[in-house]
């Protein structure tokens, strides 16, 4: 059975496996059953409000379902009126006219109803996967730095595409399944009574189904697991390489990374053919289960045609109610195996839905009074290496503190925890004498402007970069603000379409340099009340960092600045303390006068 179902799905690939792959196959479908997953109907409370916002359309849509369910169940016992009673009794044409007008009136109902439900079901379903994709981006913007520093762009968008997955539950199918059982019961009872005995034989396929279905059902569910998650792991690469190019073909390395991303595919095109085989081999077996099952109706119904014990309108009217209880039993049989794939992508779509978003404080801070706290700080990323040591510094309201200290010494650390990036392992930080972690995420995170080491700008107009923070500000306060830090001529000669231009994706279009100086006007223009520069001027040349460093002695006397820098900064400059930081711990503080 697995070799006829591989080469009916090699087909579909249009591949041809060699005998080492076939061979692997084989035996990843041997060996997939002792890696059931676990997965459970629990994890629906999920999609519960999404359902009860839409459960109008949903009742609406069932309703609609339900009639053209129904509408033509009559059918199959007319046509055994019009053999049996006209045709082959009365001959009353006028009657036959009638019946077929009432069967063409049901099939036509029939068709509208069914139109109007795939309508209702596809609109209702796309709505809520709209939505439940909307909330996972949000949620994935919600959660904690920690999580960034693991997962990668590809893998997640893969998991946002994931919830497609989801749709089923709010698809037809459902109700679908529930209709099909009462027709089920419905054709039970008419065959029951056209006749019983041959009813029993109709039945008796089912007790295969149960042996079919066991196995192939935790199979199915393990490879749909695994090829998503293969997928979405993949697709975590492919971005990273797409985003790296550069790296890759200054290495001359695009030979090797195109093997690595294609030996990805190919594994993952395996465990596709493997999930198509499973569903193969299930189709192809129900196929012939009914076949047999509608010779075996034959077979028994024939007999007791010719002995004369049924007529063969009734033979014709049990045929077709015969179709109305397999249909279900299919339907209900591949039910199991369409339902796992829609519940791992509910479990999948759940991790991260419910993964603990950023810690939130609740106080929202007004203007700055007395300034920020270090006091006995601790941190580790990992919980083992310490990255800070006993950090005890403060910076007052208008201060212009420098941290000084050689690569990798906490420098970046001290002000991801200011910025409660991460929290202390121990230790408390303090703004205005309230507990950072006590203070609401936004209110903190409103007050601080930052140029970072490694800056990322958004692939939109200069414009749009400046004003991120501030959507509605007109071009005449970024001019006026350009022209008090005397960047305006450097702005309009640097860019050819001046705020218009566009920086290209991660700034790839303008120079280093310039992408330090959007993000500083960025970070100016959110009106800070502590400026945070992370060796920001690094790539500026002496003349626009003067003008920088001018226009923050002159222009922002109140506002408190933290500057990053791993070499010395020049006695004469604006700076009111200098902190030298090494092996993450405060080694100097010197006050200047
Ligand atoms: N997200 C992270 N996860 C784990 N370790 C990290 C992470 N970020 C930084 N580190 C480690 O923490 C230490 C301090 O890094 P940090 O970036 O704070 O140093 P820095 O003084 O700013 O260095 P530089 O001058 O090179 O920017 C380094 O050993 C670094 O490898």
């Amino acid at each position: 059975m697995f070799i006829i179902s591989f080469y009916l799905v090699k087909n579909k690939y249009r591949k041809n496996y060699t005998k080492r792959e076939f061979i692997k196959m084989k035996e990843d479908f041997n060996f997939l059953t002792p890696k059931k997953e676990d997965i459970s109907l629990a994890k629906l409370k999920i999609l519960l409000p999404y359902f009860k916002i839409h459960l109008g359309s949903f009742v609406i849509a069932s309703i609609f379902l339900i009639i053209s369910s129904f509408i033509t169940i009559p059918v199959p016992y007319l046509t055994k009126i019009v053999i049996d009673k006209v045709l082959l009794g009365s001959k009353n044409a006028k009657l036959l006219v009638n019946l077929v007008i009432i069967m063409a009136i049901l099939h036509i109902a029939r068709s509208i109803f069914s139109g109007m439900t795939q309508y209702l079901f596809t609109k209702l379903n796309q709505e809520i996967i709209a939505t439940l994709k909307s909330e996972l981006f949000k949620k994935i913007l919600k959660l904690p730095f920690s999580f960034y520093d693991q997962a990668q762009t590809g893998y997640l968008l893969s998991r946002i595409g994931e919830i497609e997955g989801l749709g089923f539950f709010f698809s037809s199918t459902l109700v679908s399944q529930l209709i099909r059982l009462g027709e089920f019961i419905f054709a039970l009872f008419m065959l029951f009574y056209l006749n019983w005995k041959l009813t029993l034989v109709a039945l008796s396929i089912l007790p295969f189904y149960y042996l079919a279905l066991k196995p192939l059902s935790q199979r199915i569910t393990y490879i749909t697991k695994d090829v998503l998650e293969s997928s979405a792991k993949l697709m975590g690469k492919v971005q990273e390489r797409i985003s790296g190019a550069e790296v890759i073909k200054l290495f001359a390395t695009e030979e090797r990374e195109a093997m690595e991303i294609e030996k990805g595919f190919k594994e993952i095109s395996r465990k596709n053919v493997l999930q198509s085989i499973i569903f193969t081999l299930f189709s192809e077996f129900n196929i012939t289960l009914i076949a047999l099952g509608g010779l075996l109706i034959l077979w028994r119904g024939g007999l007791d045609i010719i002995n004369g014990s049924f007529t063969l309108g009734s033979y014709i009217a049990f045929t077709a109610y015969a179709q109305r209880l397999y249909g279900p039993i299919q339907s209900l049989a591949t039910f199991n195996f369409t339902i796992y794939p829609a519940l791992v992508s509910l479990k999948r779509v759940t991790e991260i839905m419910e993964m603990a978003k950023e810690e939130e404080g609740e106080i929202t801070i007004n203007k700055l009074k007395e300034g920020i706290s270090f006091v006995n700080v601790y941190f580790s990323y990992d919980g083992k290496n310490k990255v800070l040591e006993n950090i005890n510094l403060d910076i007052k309201v208008g201060e212009k503190v420098a941290i000084v200290g050689p690569n990798g010494s906490g420098k970046t650390t001290l002000i991801r925890l200011l910025l409660r990036m991460y929290k202390p392992s121990e230790g408390k930080i303090f703004i205005d004498s309230i507990d950072l972690g006590k203070i609401k995420l936004s209110s903190l995170r409103e007050k601080i402007g930052i140029v970072s080491q490694n800056i990322f700008l958004f692939n939109d107009t200069v414009r749009n970069n400046i004003s991120y923070a501030n959507p509605n500000i007109s071009d005449n306060e970024i001019n006026n603000l350009l022209k008090e830090m005397d960047l305006y001529q450097f702005l309009m000669e640097g860019f050819p379409n001046g705020l218009d231009t566009i920086i290209g994706e991660r700034g790839v279009k303008t120079s280093g340099g310039q992408n330090k100086i959007i993000a500083f006007l960025r970070a100016i223009l959110k009106n800070p009340e502590i400026l945070i520069l992370d060796e920001a001027t690094s790539e500026i040349d002496t003349r626009v960092e003067e003008k920088i460093f001018k226009f923050i002695k002159e222009k922002m006397k109140d506002t408190t600045c933290v500057i990053i820098t791993p070499k010395d900064l020049p006695k004469e400059t604006f700076i009111n303390k200098i902190v030298y930081l090494e092996n993450g711990k405060i080694v100097n503080i010197v006050t200047m006068i």
